[in-house]
């Protein structure tokens, strides 16, 4: 399965590190049932930086938490690597930035970027002081998630989920809390993780995160609606 992509004059063919098929979910409440996501197809290649656009509420983070492993899909498929994933993923095969961060609250902003290195066994403790310097807050790594603001929690998240190289990387609105200081630089860190071989897929509603990515998938109303290049 490959993609392939226009360099200069040559066509260079990519694997397609992350599919999905006839993606479905429902959620079930007092309510009464909600359907979420309503057969999704969607791929991403190796190399490839896709965001995901769509209306609040259209099922972005739904999908990227079917995608990521951290919850199940009612029907439909999701491979990584041509794998067909039936459980939830180490760190080096994807990872995953949720809006809600999953900080741990008693580790500090580098022990929190170092678990992938010390339970993953991936990355190392240089690209952990490295990507915390990258994103700007080298002189917060020794302080807990309550100590800083939310945009620096953010950061900090970020760099959690690239520390480990994965080869797929899915962020949910990445730069929600960030300022036009740290903004680009959380961009530049999912840029070059793509450019590095990374399959990464992006949910956002900001223009600057579409501005950096390769194409962007359009989700409405748990469908696909469009695809765009930029
Ligand atoms: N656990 C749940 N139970 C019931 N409904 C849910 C649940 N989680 C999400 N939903 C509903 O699923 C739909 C999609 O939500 P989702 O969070 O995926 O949207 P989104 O596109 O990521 O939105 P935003 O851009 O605001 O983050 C929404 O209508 C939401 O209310």
């Amino acid at each position: 399965m490959t993609a392939s992509r226009e360099v200069g004059a040559t066509t260079v063919a990519r694997a397609v590190a992350l599919r999905a098929t006839g993606i479905e979910r429902t959620f079930r409440h007092a309510g009464g049932p909600v359907h979420v996501l309503r057969g999704v197809d969607l791929a991403v290649a190796a190399g490839e930086l896709v965001t995901l656009s769509g209306p609040s509420g259209s099922g972005k983070s739904a999908l990227l938490a079917v995608l990521a492993g951290f919850d199940r899909a009612d029907a439909g498929t999701v491979e990584l690597g041509g794998e067909v994933l039936t459980s939830p993923p180490s760190w080096q095969r994807c990872a995953l930035l949720p809006q809600a961060l999953g900080l741990a609250g008693e580790l500090t902003l580098a022990e929190n970027v170092a678990l992938p290195v010390r339970l993953g066994r991936v990355g190392s403790l240089a690209r952990v002081t490295e990507l915390l310097v990258e994103l700007g807050i080298g002189d917060l790594a020794d302080r807990y998630p309550a100590e800083v603001s939310f945009g620096q929690q953010q950061r900090a998240a970020l760099a959690r989920a690239v520390v480990g190289s994965p080869r797929v990387l899915l962020a949910d609105e990445p730069t929600a809390h960030l300022d036009r200081h740290s903004a680009p630089k959380a961009v530049q860190v999912l840029r070059q993780a793509a450019d590095a071989g990374a399959a990464v897929l992006i949910a956002t509603h900001h223009d600057e995160v579409h501005r950096a990515a390769d194409r962007t998938v359009v989700l409405d109303g748990g469908r696909v609606s469009g695809r765009v290049s930029p």
